[in-house]
């Protein structure tokens, strides 16, 4: 379904880059609707010749938006919202993107009754393989978190949770896919060091990932089942997999993902 109104990014870097792409992408919003505020000339420049969208130099000079993205940094998000405030139509929306940052903290920033969304996409969003978390104050008209998972929907799957748990999000989907992508890089340096050539590692490991996820994914399997059907009795995979549990994998996900929720709440205090 298409986006009706005028729709204006507040930065637009990795993340608002890739889900500004691949919402037009997927057709959810047409450019002529939209207008990019971002301050780094070089990158609007490359936006408006790559997109075709309209292009400002800041929040301020945003105007009549029906719908708001906050794809600044989180320390930016307060100054960008409180200029951009004044863009907002009646009956109009605001995301926020933002790692870390509660409603109550961005709503500080806009004026009283705005409506708000909080949203943790991630950057696979640039080819609509991303996924998304939204959330919003449970007293606000649902209807606005709709708009949102219609935005987000363009470009993969839509969650609803709870506040709460967003800084478990942001640390497993919204930062997740650096994670694999050194698993990737890792995978390929591995079958390098066992004498493939570096393109031939490159492809095997990208795919083994992708069509690995593709099968939980379709196949609709626990990721247990799908291993056992890989692991023969005495064979190459299970020697590997005794060394991925002698090396703690598991444990260190664990850690990683506690850290990052912990930098999560950090982030809100600051
Ligand atoms: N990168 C990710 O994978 C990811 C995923 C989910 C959420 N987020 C969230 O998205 C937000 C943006 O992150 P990012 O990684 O895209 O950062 P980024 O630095 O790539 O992009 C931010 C953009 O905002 C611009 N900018 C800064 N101040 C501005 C201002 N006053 N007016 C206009 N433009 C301004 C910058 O020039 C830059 O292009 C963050 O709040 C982050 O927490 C990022
Ligand atoms: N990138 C942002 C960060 O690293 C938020 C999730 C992914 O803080």
């Amino acid at each position: 379904m298409a986006l009706k109104g005028r729709i204006g990014f507040a930065g637009c870097g990795n993340m608002g880059g890739a889900l500004l792409k691949g919402m037009l992408s997927a057709g959810v919003a047409q450019a002529p609707q939209v207008v990019v505020a971002e301050v780094d000339a070089e990158r609007a420049k490359q936006l408006s010749t790559d997109l075709d969208v309209a292009t400002v130099a800041a929040p301020a000079e945003l105007s009549d938006l029906d719908l708001l993205i906050l794809a600044v940094k989180p320390g930016l998000v307060a100054r960008a919202a409180q200029e951009a405030a004044q863009a907002m139509r009646p009956g109009s929306l605001v995301i926020t993107l933002a790692a870390g940052l509660k409603l109550a903290t961005v709503a500080l920033a806009l004026p009283a009754g705005q409506a708000l969304v909080r949203a943790m996409p991630n950057t696979p969003a640039l080819v609509g393989k991303g996924v998304t978390a939204v959330c919003a104050d449970p007293v606000q008209d649902s209807a606005y978190l709709d708009i949102a998972r219609e935005v987000f929907g363009a470009v993969g799957p839509v969650v609803t949770v709870e506040e709460k748990l967003m800084d478990a999000v942001t640390a497993l989907s919204g930062s997740g896919p650096a994670y694999v992508y050194v698993m990737i890089e890792a995978l390929a340096d591995a079958g390098v060091c066992q004498g493939l050539d570096r393109a031939t590692a490159l492809t095997l490991a990208t795919h083994t990932v992708a069509g690995a996820a593709h099968m939980v994914i379709k196949t609709g399997e626990h990721p247990g089942v799908l291993k056992d059907w890989v692991t023969s009795p005495g064979g190459t995979t299970a020697a590997g997999m005794a060394e991925l549990e002698r090396g703690g994998v598991r444990g260190v996900i664990y850690q990683v993902i506690e850290a990052a929720t912990r930098r999560g709440k950090e982030l809100d205090k600051k």
